[in-house]
């Protein structure tokens, strides 16, 4: 175990005085793209979905949770949210109805939230999608690898995997304007890890359009490490996204 990750695992397990790695999943999303335009609109957000026998959510954190030196996993739901009653909870996990109308904001009320559980502004925030389901422990593992002898931190991204067109609207349709260079072009991804104080910092004076914590992160004038996910991470986004995170969820639990 490398020496960063040694003391991260000591610090959360001890009175150590070295930061400590919490995951934040923002929840509180409704899914409006993953809804079917031909299909009433299903009773649960897509997070709350059913994927390979479970909602989705489980799938997620059950790849956080098995991450050995994180010392808490803190949900972020919607006030309205019921999904969480009477659902034993276990000791690693919290569930704070904080959530927001943006992703910024739910993520900035969880970072308070995570203040008042007690954590340091210099303790690392791992920030993670609950529509992200497919992610593993071993992904999580690499980006805290990389980021924890960081000054910055940093997300899990992936390289484009295809020609990249720039638009124009000509005529009433969209046509490429040019085919942009992709050499230095990345899809990020989550988790996104951070120091809390300073994200909470970024994301106050980045304002609610940012869509995700590395761009507040740019917007204060830092440079996120870019760690190379893997493209099976995607967000559940489009209808179609379900039948494809049933299908890898399905073919890992026959490899195990
Ligand atoms: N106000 C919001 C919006 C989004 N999210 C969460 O952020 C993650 C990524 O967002 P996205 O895929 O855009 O989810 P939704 O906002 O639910 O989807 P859509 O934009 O299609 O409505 C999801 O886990 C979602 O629950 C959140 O916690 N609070
Ligand atoms: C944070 C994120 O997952 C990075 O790809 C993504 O930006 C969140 O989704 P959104 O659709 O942009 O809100």
């Amino acid at each position: 175990m490398p020496d960063a990750k040694a003391n991260a695992a000591a610090a959360s397990s001890s009175l150590v005085a070295v930061p400590r790695c919490w995951a934040l999943i923002p929840c509180a999303g409704v899914g409006s793209r993953a809804m079917a335009a031909d299909a009433p609109a299903p009773e649960l957000p897509k997070q709350y979905q059913s994927v390979a026998g479970q909602p989705m959510v489980m799938h997620t954190l059950a790849a956080m949770l098995q991450v050995a030196c994180m010392h808490q996993v803190l949900v972020v739901v919607s006030p309205a949210d019921t999904f969480w009653q009477a659902r034993a909870l276990e000791s690693r996990l919290a569930v704070a109805p904080c959530g927001g109308a943006t992703r910024a904001e739910t993520v900035t009320n969880g970072l308070q939230e995570l203040l008042r559980m007690g954590a340091s502004p210099d303790d690392w925030v791992l920030v993670h999608d609950a529509a992200r389901c497919l992610v593993t422990g071993a992904q999580v593992n690499m980006l805290m690898d990389a980021c924890l002898p960081d000054t910055v931190g940093g997300l899990l991204a992936l390289k484009l995997p295809d020609t990249l067109k720039q638009q124009s609207t000509d005529r009433g349709a969209a046509r490429v304007a040019q085919t942009v260079d992709r050499s230095d072009k990345w899809l990020a991804q989550t988790p996104q890890m951070f120091r809390i104080g300073a994200l909470l910092a970024a994301l106050q004076a980045a304002g609610d359009a940012v869509t995700d914590e590395a761009s507040a992160m740019e917007l204060a004038g830092h440079a996120p490490l870019l760690v190379p996910g893997g493209a099976q991470n995607f967000k559940v986004t489009y209808p179609d996204d379900f039948a494809l995170a049933e299908a890898v969820l399905m073919q890992r639990r026959v490899a195990r």
